[in-house]
């Protein structure tokens, strides 16, 4: 069947691409900052990786969050990918919490940008925005890893149908 051929469908409309996007799978972050704008953090899921050569992820932040204009303003940022245990804090960071409360749940250090790295994480990825491409109501934010901490000893964590589910190794012995 040649392309002209395929039957005309409904628009997709938001309520039916959620439930869609409901059924893939994500990893699940905090993406936290710290410099001139403020201390912030919030949980995302829209986070992925652009290219290795320079080191590039991109991470998906709605404009009409709170925290938008503290990540605009500061430029560097820290993806926090969360492990099986995390469901809390990544409930804690997904809306509505004061700043103070959200970082008060857990321990933090520093590397090279400033921003909040998670200690437990699964991975960190220190990161400077070099870029932002707004689309609809999110800024895709790319960023460069200007280093990285790997913590290899801990089992992941998915956003899966809108819940959480812990990932282990099927070939696990
Ligand atoms: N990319 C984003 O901005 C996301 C935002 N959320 C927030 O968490 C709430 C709860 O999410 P769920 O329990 O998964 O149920 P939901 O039905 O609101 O969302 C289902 C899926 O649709 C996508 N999605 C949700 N809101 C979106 C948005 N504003 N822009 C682009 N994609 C979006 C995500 O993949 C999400 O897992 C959402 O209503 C939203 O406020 C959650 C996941 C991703
Ligand atoms: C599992 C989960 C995944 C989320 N993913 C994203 C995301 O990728 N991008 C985004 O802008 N918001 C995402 N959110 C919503 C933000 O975490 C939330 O809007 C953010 O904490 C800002 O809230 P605030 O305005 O109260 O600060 C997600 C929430 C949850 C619970």
């Amino acid at each position: 069947m040649s392309v002209h051929e395929l039957p005309l469908l409904p628009n997709v409309d938001r309520d039916a691409f959620r439930h869609a996007m409901a059924r893939l799978g994500a990893a699940v972050n905090i993406i936290t900052t710290d410099g001139p704008a403020g201390r912030a953090g919030f949980t995302a899921s829209a986070v992925c990786s652009v290219t290795d050569t320079p080191p590039t992820l991109l991470v998906c932040l709605n404009r009409s969050a709170s925290v938008w204009p503290i990540f605009r303003d500061n430029g560097y940022l820290c993806v926090n990918t969360l492990a099986a245990g995390h469901e809390g804090l990544s409930t804690l960071f997904g809306g509505k919490t004061p700043m103070e409360q959200r970082f008060a749940a857990a321990d933090w250090h520093r590397l090279a940008s400033g921003s909040p790295l998670l200690d437990g994480a699964t991975v960190s990825f220190d990161c400077k925005i070099t870029q932002v491409v707004s689309v609809g109501t999110h800024d895709i934010l790319i960023c460069e890893a200007l280093a990285l901490v790997r913590n290899d000893e801990t089992h992941g964590l998915a956003w899966f149908d809108r819940g959480y589910h812990h990932l282990l190794r099927q070939d696990a012995r």
